[in-house]
């Protein structure tokens, strides 16, 4: 990670800083030619309107706005690291919170409408500026060709608002999570986390502990690991009331990569993965009272943890240390933008 954030310092020019700059400069020159005494007021309507066109795609390009907000990843990325710019994301995306950036991207709103709007106004431009007869080209057969341009921009509003080619992906990504399951070994705040987060967001709060057999307590109790046979029905029970119910924020160790997945079919569900070491969990779990989790359980918890990888494109890792139970949230709202 740091190797690849020492890349992205490398590499401050890309070809979307260039068109910033390209843009910017337009703009500045366009509007000082638009000062220019000789100009009809055709002209200089033109000049301005052309150099705000310039000055939209310059700010777009930094702000990730139409066209820019294509990149939806990248965007993603700024928002979670708002010091670098744009550009700069986008020269060289840092490393990626594939969860939420699959599951949880959403359009925005504004965006779809300064996308269509500032289609629908490009068209007009055009079909303005090349319908009437005065207009410097004179050649109808270039004029017709620049018109056609018109169908082009008036395709892209339609397009930017129905999710039609090239915006069908962002409707996808806008498919938001109905479950969030907060997970992690015996000890990570997993059910601290779930419950702040859930009355944060306005979610219920479930236990996933509540959906044990009692023989599963008693083993784990007694210091005995459960077993996947142990845990299948358990993680069924959960899937269903999930099923069942829609914005849960549900605690749940998730610990296994086909846990994971048997937890999140045919469901829109996000997991949020505590990380905590584990001289940090041992100090939680000896100091902890009342609950049936003993601590030398630890171990095992750890060894069947399968910590999720990049192709776990529903799970995002938030990294504990030293982070209060506000923080924490704060960050886990941040990667889901809820
Ligand atoms: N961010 C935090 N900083 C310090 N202490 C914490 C934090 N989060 C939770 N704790 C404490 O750690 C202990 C374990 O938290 P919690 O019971 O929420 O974990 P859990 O993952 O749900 O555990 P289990 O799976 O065993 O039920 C609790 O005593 C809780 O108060
Ligand atoms: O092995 C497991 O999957 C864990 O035991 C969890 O299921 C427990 O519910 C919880 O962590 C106990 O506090």
């Amino acid at each position: 990670m740091e190797e690849e954030q020492k890349d992205v310092e490398k590499k401050p020019f890309s070809f979307f800083t260039g068109l910033q700059y390209a843009t910017t400069g337009a703009a500045t020159l366009l509007f000082l030619r638009s000062g220019n005494r000789f100009l009809t007021h055709a002209q200089r309507g033109k000049t301005i309107t052309a150099a705000v066109c310039c000055l939209y795609l310059s700010v777009a390009n930094e702000m990730g706005w139409l066209p820019f907000n294509y990149f939806v990843k990248e965007r993603i990325s700024i928002k979670e690291q708002p010091t670098k710019s744009f550009c700069t994301q986008l020269a060289s995306p840092s490393e990626s919170k594939t969860i939420a950036e699959q599951v949880l991207r959403k359009d925005c709103f504004e965006c779809r409408v300064i996308g269509t709007g500032s289609c629908t106004f490009i068209g007009t431009f055009i079909l303005y500026n090349t319908w009437t007869s005065d207009y410097y080209i004179k050649r109808p057969y270039v004029r017709a060709a620049l018109k056609s341009f018109a169908a082009v921009a008036f395709y892209g509003a339609a397009a930017r608002w129905f999710y039609l080619p090239p915006f069908t992906n962002l409707k996808e990504m806008m498919i938001k999570p109905e479950i969030i399951y907060v997970m992690g070994v015996s000890g990570a705040g997993k059910s601290t986390v779930a419950e702040h987060l859930a009355e944060k967001i306005s979610w219920t709060f479930i236990d996933g502990d509540n959906f044990h057999s009692r023989a599963n307590i008693e083993k784990m109790k007694n210091g005995i690991p459960l077993q996947d046979e142990d845990r299948w029905p358990w993680l069924e029970n959960i899937r269903v009331h999930a099923l069942e119910n829609s914005k849960l924020v549900i605690a749940c160790s998730s610990l296994k990569k086909k846990y994971r997945e048997l937890l999140a079919k045919d469901l829109q569900a996000v997991f949020v993965f505590l990380d905590v070491t584990r001289t940090e969990l041992e100090m939680r779990m000896t100091k902890r009272t009342g609950h049936f989790m003993p601590c030398s359980m630890l171990d095992s918890q750890l060894a069947t943890l399968e910590y999720p990888r990049a192709d776990e494109k529903n799970v995002v890792v938030v990294k504990i240390a030293d982070l209060s139970i506000d923080g924490i949230v704060t960050q886990i709202c941040r990667s889901l933008d809820c």
